[in-house]
């Protein structure tokens, strides 16, 4: 896998001040139930996320992780309860909760294969743009400036996310780690408040895996709270301002990353939550652990590319 050796540019995605921490909150959810027929797979979630946050989402697998992702995106609409971003309820639609100020990436890559990284990034910012389809058409002198502003736009976060020199490769071309990059810079290029990321390191090298740390770390700096989704513990928790663990659809524990990590039932929970217990986390006597309690290698589930 090949890893891009551009140092990030330090422009701001969203706004320049950074927000301080455990501030005003921006996301609220109350009561988030999700069910399938008969399945549960999210049960009265209630979930805080603050100003300047980067709060993490844990769970064994099947534990209700995307599914709820998916209703505070509005992909799915809950069976009961509410969303709400900086005090506005969310209805269940996409483009609805994306003007609004909230974007994401998915577990698996959905970029344009056969567009370059440049387009793909223009294509996040048309929710922002005022061009209605005649102005699009007829190409004038309205069209060609915002066209302008939204390709230098789109360039200023390729820069942000490190793929400045990746602008006109095609994205189906580029690596795994730098397509999930790519993801980022789309997710940001729609001026979200607040950035939801599931799995931002699957199938990312260890190199990869600090790149993206850092550049988590750089978005929280520029104004945006982050949730992120994450099977490698050490990852999560080096990252997260706070962490809540779900399971079977419940959260089981929320806190900072130290209480969470060395709660038994976290640990129960993984460990009785079904055969693969790959992304368990650390327990005191495991040889695999470091000192700090986080495993020594990345546990992810999902297969790599
Ligand atoms: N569209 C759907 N229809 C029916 N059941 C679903 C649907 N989506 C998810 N489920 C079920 O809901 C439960 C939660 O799944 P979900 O994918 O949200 O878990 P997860 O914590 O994200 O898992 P993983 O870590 O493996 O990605 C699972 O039992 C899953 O099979």
């Amino acid at each position: 896998m090949t890893v891009t050796d551009e140092t990030p540019a330090q422009p701001t995605p969203g706004s320049p001040t950074p927000a301080v921490p455990g501030g005003a909150p921006v996301l609220e959810a109350r009561g988030v139930t999700m069910r399938f027929g008969g399945l549960t797979a999210v049960k009265d979630v209630d979930m805080t996320v603050n100003e300047g946050e980067i709060v993490g989402l844990i769970g064994p697998n099947g534990a209700g992780k995307t599914t709820f992702f998916n209703c505070l995106t509005g992909l799915y609409k809950p069976t009961e309860g509410q969303v709400t971003l900086n005090g506005e309820v969310l209805p269940p639609k996409p483009r609805a909760v994306v003007v609004a100020g909230m974007a994401r990436t998915f577990q698996n890559i959905r970029l344009f294969g056969n567009m370059t990284a440049l387009e793909n990034v223009m294509v996040g910012r048309y929710c922002r743009t005022s061009s209605m389809a005649l102005t699009s058409i007829l190409r004038g002198p309205k069209f060609r400036r915002e066209e302008e502003a939204t390709r230098a736009r789109a360039q200023e976060l390729l820069d942000f996310v490190g793929l400045g020199g990746s602008a006109e490769h095609l994205a189906r071309n580029m690596p795994y780690g730098d397509q999930r990059r790519l993801e980022i810079a789309r997710a940001l290029a729609t001026d979200p408040k607040l950035i939801l990321l599931d799995e931002p390191t699957a199938g990312m090298n260890p190199q990869e895996t600090r790149q993206a740390s850092d550049l988590i770390f750089r978005i929280r700096d520029s104004g945006l709270a982050v949730v992120v989704i994450e099977h490698d513990m050490r990852f999560i928790f080096n990252l997260c301002d706070r962490v809540l663990c779900l399971v079977r659809g419940e959260v089981l524990v929320e806190g900072t990353p130290g209480e969470v990590q060395s709660d038994p039932r976290v640990i129960e929970a993984y460990i009785g939550g079904g055969d693969d217990d790959d992304d368990a986390p650390p327990r005191d006597d495991d040889p695999t652990t470091g000192a700090d309690g986080i495993p020594n290698a990345p546990m992810t589930t999902e297969e790599q590319p």
